[in-house]
């Protein structure tokens, strides 16, 4: 009995790749990123409320080479989510929807988030 081939539902091997899809990923990725950012913040508020010793301690860690790096990637996702939540809040007037609209706004909040963290993180950290 030959077997016939039968249709298949696309997966993510044979989508081609959209930066409007990618940005999807990222603020599911972002969104949960930023649940472990805040247990990172509150892990210092209670090492402040708890003695200095406790706050020497966090602070050393944060301030690590790798402490900094992952404070940056949680800004980072922090500005990108907030980014994507503004962008469904435009879409929520059905606006921004049609093609290339699209995609001018994941690229738009791609780089404004780029732009947001490093202008944080001057004025705040590297100029503080
Ligand atoms: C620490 C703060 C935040 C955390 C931990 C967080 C977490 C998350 C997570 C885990 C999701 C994914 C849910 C899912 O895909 O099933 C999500 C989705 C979403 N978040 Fe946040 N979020 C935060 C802040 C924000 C802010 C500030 C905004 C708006 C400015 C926002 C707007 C949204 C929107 C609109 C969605 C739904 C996106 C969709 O329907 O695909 N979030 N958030």
């Amino acid at each position: 009995m030959s077997v016939r081939a039968r249709p298949t539902s696309p997966h993510l091997q044979i989508y081609r790749w959209t930066i409007t899809m990618a940005m999807s990923i990222i603020h599911r990725a972002t969104g949960i990123a930023n649940y472990a950012g805040m247990a990172l913040l509150a892990i210092w508020l209670v090492a402040a409320a708890a003695d200095q010793e406790a706050l020497n301690l966090v602070n050393l860690v944060y301030g690590s080479w790798f402490g900094q790096l992952v404070l940056f990637g949680f800004t980072w996702s922090l500005v990108h989510h907030m980014l994507g939540g503004l962008r469904h809040w435009v879409w929520d007037f059905a606006a921004m929807m049609e093609p290339g609209q699209r995609e001018l706004m994941a690229w738009a909040t791609l780089a404004a988030s780029v732009v947001i963290t490093l202008l944080i993180w001057t004025v705040f950290v590297w100029m503080a």
